[in-house]
């Protein structure tokens, strides 16, 4: 069964906000039972599931704080046969920012369907909150293996937010490992909260 957005009467049905619904899987209804409604059809499918074991494409980025953990991620990550695109940043600098290279990173996850997203950080927060910035980036702080599983579990996130100075390499490693190992649950209230924000997404833009 497809799942229904119904749009703001207030805000309109801009291309923009086709387009960006689009982006999403969703399309325009046009017929009389379902006038100025986004939907996805009986045939959509959603992307690639996240299956143990299963050989993803990671995307991942750090700024100076998250540099050294970021380069074991890489390692550890190809390691377990993984596809890693490194986002940057590409050289330590102790003044880089790191909304740029956390925006390069959730970009990519977007238009990489199936693909996820590794940011990291000092805390992970600045870094959750840029990747978060994307359309479509669903980006989970996750500070220990429930908060890592559970973004993947409830909130179908495709981003995780690490912060590389709050704990030891090795935790680090297990959370991403958590979070790229766990599908998601697909319990409709869940997918219904999901759907409420890609609404949202498209109602502005
Ligand atoms: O976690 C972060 C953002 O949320 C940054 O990594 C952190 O703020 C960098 O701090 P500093 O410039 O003092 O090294």
């Amino acid at each position: 069964m497809g799942v229904e957005v119904v749009l703001r009467t207030d805000v309109g049905v801009e291309g923009g906000q086709v387009d960006s619904a689009a982006r999403h899987g969703y399309t325009l209804g046009t017929g009389a039972d379902a006038p100025g409604r986004f939907s996805r059809g009986p045939t959509w499918q959603p992307p690639p599931d996240v299956r143990n074991n299963a050989r993803m494409r990671i995307h991942v980025a750090a700024d100076h704080a998250g540099f050294e953990l970021k380069a074991a991620l890489v390692d550890h990550l190809r390691d377990a046969g993984h596809e890693v695109v490194d986002h940057g940043a590409h050289a330590y600098d102790s003044q880089d920012d790191y909304p740029p290279m956390c925006l390069a990173a959730g970009e990519a996850v977007v238009a990489d369907p199936g693909s996820l997203g590794v940011v990291i950080g000092g805390s992970g927060n600045g870094e959750q909150i840029a990747a978060n910035k994307v359309d479509g980036v669903r980006a989970a702080l996750a500070w220990n293996l429930d908060t890592a599983r559970l973004g993947r579990q409830h909130n179908d996130a495709n981003v995780i937010a690490v912060g590389a100075r709050q704990h030891t390499v090795a935790e680090a490693l297990s959370f991403v490992d958590a979070f790229v190992a766990e599908p998601f649950s697909g319990d409709p209230r869940h997918q219904r909260r999901i759907d409420l924000l890609a609404q949202y997404e498209a109602s502005r833009s």
